[in-house]
């Protein structure tokens, strides 16, 4: 797997104003001075800021956050995978736990999100995770199996899909888990993969969330089949970011 190119991915969430696009100067500046190594590096800041983005960005990557399933038509203050690639987005994130929980997306919502990317020429992060309760339960593999079996968009390569392993009670926490843990589960993500995209599933890049800091984000990184972080709160500022970005110099 180690020709697989690393993604150190910021989530921005609803944070972020025009001011904000400094840090993402600072982060795209360094990108291209070799300080994240291999890696690729992506910013996904709110919709509102993903075009100036573009503009500040210098060749870096930038994604949205979400996209409808349609391209367009009466969904108010719905974004479609169109406009995000129209304003200059190569990526976006679909299914993030945030958007499952609060606007109740279902597996089948969020499959139809990702074909929307694929179909507009994005490439689909596509985010899956157990909650506290399945994981005390053990139910995560299978929470995650079927998460992965009804999410992925049909018709996806490794370079149209990323997917995101983050454990719900791992973001904004503080918490992770351990390093068995990870690796026991992006081993199994892999698996299903191979299995789901057969000559594709090999290749898809698997990143970690949840809390990745700069403090644990090499242990993290060097997992078997981790090939890069979603970050939250850590990619809000540039020395933070890249200080995990980082970790592939
Ligand atoms: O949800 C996340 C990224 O999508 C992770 O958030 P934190 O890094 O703030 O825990």
């Amino acid at each position: 797997m180690t020709d697989i190119r690393p993604l150190a991915a910021g989530n921005w969430k609803m944070n972020g104003l025009a001011a904000s696009l400094a840090e993402l100067t600072a982060i795209a500046r360094a990108a291209q001075a070799g300080e994240a190594g291999r890696a690729e590096v992506l910013i996904c800041p709110p919709a509102t800021l993903v075009a100036a983005a573009v503009q500040a960005a210098g060749g870096m990557p930038v994604g949205g956050q979400d996209c409808h399933a349609a391209a367009s038509g009466a969904h108010t203050g719905d974004i479609s995978a169109e406009m995000l690639k129209d304003a200059g987005a190569t990526y976006v994130i679909v299914g993030h736990s945030e958007r499952r929980a609060d606007h109740g997306e279902s597996d089948e919502t969020v499959r139809a999100k990702a074909e929307a990317a694929l179909r507009a020429g994005l490439i689909a992060i596509v985010c899956v995770g157990e909650t506290r309760d399945q994981r005390e339960a053990g139910q995560t593999l299978a929470v995650v199996g079927a998460q992965i079996s009804g999410s992925l968009p049909h018709g996806a390569t490794a370079a149209t899909l990323v997917v995101a392993y983050e454990p719900v009670w791992a973001i904004g926490t503080g918490l992770t888990p351990t390093i068995e843990d990870v690796a026991e589960v992006h081993a199994f993500i892999r698996h299903e993969l191979i299995d789901l995209l057969p000559g594709e599933g090999e290749k898809v890049r698997i990143l970690y969330g949840g809390s990745v800091k700069p403090s644990n984000a090499a242990e993290l990184m060097g997992v078997e089949n981790v090939n890069g972080a979603l970050v939250g709160g850590a990619s809000l500022t540039a020395k933070d970011f890249l200080a995990i970005a980082g970790v592939y110099k």
